[in-house]
């Protein structure tokens, strides 16, 4: 077992019961899904179908222009009137912002702060996060000084480390090259895989989706499950 990691039991799967969102017109996103422990569910469709929207809606940040119903379920609870902070889902947003204030290692530890105790775990949880994202010795860097693809992957590290109980993951390896694409999918994968979390990979790439192994679900141009 890693520091990163919890004794967590095998965990139910997320459920959407009748979600449905009211895009911009007559555009309706309406389904219902089960992604059981550790399956990694791959939303497809094009640009403006509403796959963005649809995490939001289930980490609870759809915006104020967006009607919304229908019921989350999470380890068995119906978490879809909880804040956000309160559903325990590790969203990553398409555009991840890197708080500014705070080093490399200080965005990482963010998430860490009540989950592992004492400073020198934290240390040792933020130096493996940062070697499985193959930035290992960067903690102590301005996140100012990174180039996209490295931003992406703290954001990416962050979300893992914050000890979800399921991954909503927004175009996680868009900014990364190919040798780290297929590195990065292959920790994420294995991580919800291991740690038994429900997982929705937002994706354009069809090599993600294959690499996923798990269900595709195709939106159309007007937000239906195709
Ligand atoms: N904050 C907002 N306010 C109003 N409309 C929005 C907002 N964000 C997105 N939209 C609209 O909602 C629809 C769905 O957008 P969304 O970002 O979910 O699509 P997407 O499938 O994720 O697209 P992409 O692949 O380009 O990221 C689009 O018509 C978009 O213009």
């Amino acid at each position: 077992m890693t520091n990163t990691q919890t004794n967590r039991m095998p965990q139910e799967p997320m459920m959407l019961e009748e979600v449905k969102i009211r895009l911009a017109g007559d555009c309706l996103i309406h389904l219902s899904l089960s992604v059981a422990a550790g399956e990694v569910v791959t939303i497809m469709g094009p640009s403006g179908s509403g796959k963005s929207t649809l995490l939001a809606y289930i980490g609870g940040f759809l915006p104020p222009a967006f009607e919304g119903e229908g019921r989350v379920w999470l380890d068995g609870k119906d978490v879809s009137s909880l804040s956000a902070e309160r559903r325990h889902i590790g969203i990553l947003f398409q555009d991840p912002l890197l708080f500014p204030h705070l080093s490399v290692g200080g965005n990482l530890a963010f998430g860490l702060t009540r989950a592992v105790k004492g400073r020198a775990a934290r240390k040792a949880s933020v130096c493996e996060a940062l070697e499985a994202i193959n930035m290992a010795g960067f903690e102590g860097r301005d996140p100012e000084t990174l180039s996209g693809g490295q931003k992406a992957r703290v954001a990416l590290a962050r979300t893992l480390l914050s000890q979800p109980r399921a991954l909503l993951l927004d175009e996680p390896f868009s900014k990364l090259d190919a040798d780290l694409r297929v590195r990065m999918r292959h920790h994420v994968f294995e991580r919800a895989r291991s740690e038994g979390l429900p997982t929705l990979l937002v994706t354009h790439d069809e090599e993600d989706a294959r690499a996923a192994q798990g269900r595709i679900i195709r939106l159309a141009p007007n937000g239906m499950v195709g």
